[in-house]
């Protein structure tokens, strides 16, 4: 397994959030998770991310335990934390900023604008962007980073169902050549039946795995994603017991 979490335990002031949580991601899977509001999907990823010590159990990436920040993960919250004073290209050069290879990064987001949708927009600055546009800056600034694991976090939460959508067929378009192991956090069911080769429902608190769906279909659309009823019914009613 890529990415291994055994029996992650978190609390916050007393309020146990995370019980002994279990779970796995093969190596270029791209796993959603679903929760009840609350539950503690941001904290997992937080500990996953070594943003938050876990409270009990452990990470392990490729087989080895991590502590901490490491180099194995490019997370990507639901705010798309642009710096509104820098340009789009020195946004998302900032991590090849931060490791001082600046010049490496410049030329790999420049072969990369025309994927991310984002060419001739290089010089401008956030706030001429649309949201989609921003998000896509944020996720180009993600799969910037060398980290063979994406962490997204409600990354399409803030925009516009037309938005969202559009944002959702091209990252299943783009997924292939991205060529990393994502875990995506998302409230939107259909987003995970879409983009996910597997699906994990979480309980409500303490958080653990409740349910695992895995999505199989070989070529999935919107048409493909309408015809998913049963599935969708399915995931809805785990969560309503909750
Ligand atoms: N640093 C913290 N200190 C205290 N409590 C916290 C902290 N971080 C999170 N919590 C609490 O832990 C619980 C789980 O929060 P978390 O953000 O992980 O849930 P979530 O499932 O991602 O939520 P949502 O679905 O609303 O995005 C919440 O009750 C939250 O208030």
């Amino acid at each position: 397994m890529k990415l291994q979490v055994t029996g992650v335990s978190c609390a916050f002031e007393g309020a146990t959030i995370l019980e002994k949580m279990d779970m796995a991601v093969a190596e270029g899977e791209f796993v959603s998770i679903l929760g009840p509001s609350g539950c503690g999907k941001s904290t997992l990823l937080n500990i996953i991310a070594g943003l938050l010590p876990a409270g009990g159990g452990q990470v392990f990436v490729d087989g080895q335990v991590t502590t901490g920040i490491s180099g194995h993960f490019a997370y990507m919250p639901q705010q798309d934390l642009l710096f509104p004073w820098k340009t789009i290209l020195d946004n998302v050069c900032l991590y090849g900023k931060i490791n001082g290879n600046l010049r490496q990064a410049k030329e790999q987001a420049l072969a990369s604008m025309e994927k991310f949708g984002l060419a001739g927009y290089e010089h401008q600055y956030p706030d001429q962007l649309s949201g989609g546009m921003r998000q896509r800056a944020a996720f180009l600034r993600t799969a910037l980073c060398q980290a063979d694991i994406l962490l997204l976090d409600e990354p399409f939460g803030a925009l516009d169902v037309i938005s969202r959508g559009d944002m959702q067929d091209w990252l299943a378009a783009i997924r292939k050549e991205l060529g990393r192991t994502i875990l995506l956090v998302t409230h939107d069911i259909d987003e995970a039946i879409y983009l996910s080769d597997r699906v994990l429902v979480l309980s409500g608190r303490p958080a653990s795995v409740k349910r695992e769906l895995v999505i199989s279909a070989k070529e999935r659309n919107k048409e493909w994603l309408f015809q998913q009823h049963d599935l969708r019914q399915e995931i809805y009613h785990i969560l309503k017991e909750e």
